[in-house]
């Protein structure tokens, strides 16, 4: 697949004959220095761009615009959230979109039950605005949920909270990932958050290199913000990242 963007008459190349499979019920993560391709790549999944060439397939067929059964959670997540709706109905917002007929008590129920999923439960009928960042990402990880996706698309979802927040949303996610079963594609700028939520990280090199590096993460699942950490293969990943990705942010200042 190839990407190039055109700007002021000029050619960017992003991806060219960038090619990789994404295995079923993985944990991904897509590290990479500034503007390398990141959150293209993750809009190139989500049919939310085109490639310029060549075609990303997922279930048989090749993607044409934003298939069933993928959702984006983007990072600014207080521009997704309608801050006039509580957070029950933001969450009923996503099952809507389904465009499935349910009864309204049925909706509720899936609500509520998505609700604490995420550990809402009590905030039911409280606004954005009455809640932490940190709550406020739990609904949009809720809304996205309810609506069943195969694969969750995530930019980094958590980089606008703290690093306390940002852990309990980490482990969160995990818990999730493992009860649902589903595909994660995860975009972060942070190796460790990469190295303790992935099975996978893909490196990617700046434009137009594409892939750099794969790393298949071995730590065991369940992880945990503490145990996980003091593993020394988190420390040697995280090193081993860290270096190919700041020797490139060097390399180009
Ligand atoms: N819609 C667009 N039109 C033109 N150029 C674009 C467009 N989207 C991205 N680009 C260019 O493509 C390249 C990759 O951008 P992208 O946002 O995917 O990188 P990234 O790795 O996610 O960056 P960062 O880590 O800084 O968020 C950049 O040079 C960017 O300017």
């Amino acid at each position: 697949m190839n990407k190039v963007f055109h700007v002021n008459k000029k050619n960017i190349t992003v991806f060219d004959n960038f090619s990789y499979d994404i295995q079923e019920g993985s944990f991904l993560s897509i590290v990479g220095p500034s503007g390398c391709g990141k959150s293209t790549l993750l809009k190139l999944v989500s049919g939310l761009e085109m490639p310029t060439d060549g075609q990303i397939v997922f279930d048989g067929q090749a993607i044409a615009g934003p298939p069933k059964g993928m959702i984006y959670v983007f990072q600014q997540y207080t521009k997704s959230i309608f801050p006039w709706y509580t957070v029950i109905e933001n969450i009923e917002f996503g099952l809507r979109t389904q465009k499935k007929k349910i009864s309204k008590q049925e909706a509720r129920e899936r609500c509520l039950q998505y609700i604490k999923l995420v550990g809402l439960e009590g905030y039911e009928d409280y606004y954005p605005s009455q809640l932490s960042g940190g709550m406020q990402q739990r609904v949009v990880i809720a809304r996205a949920l309810i609506c069943e996706p195969k694969v969750l698309l995530m930019d980094e979802p958590f980089s606008a909270v703290d690093a306390m927040t940002r852990a309990i949303l980490q482990e969160l996610l995990l818990e999730i990932w493992q009860k649902l079963d589903i595909t994660i594609l995860f975009v972060t700028h942070d190796v460790e958050e990469a190295v303790f939520l992935s099975s996978h990280i893909i490196s990617l090199g700046k434009a137009p290199i594409g892939l750099k590096e794969e790393m298949l993460v071995t730590l065991p699942y369940p992880r945990d913000q503490i145990e996980t950490r003091k593993n020394k293969h988190f420390t040697s990943m995280q090193h081993q990242l860290f270096e190919s990705i700041f020797s490139q942010e060097k390399g180009h200042l």
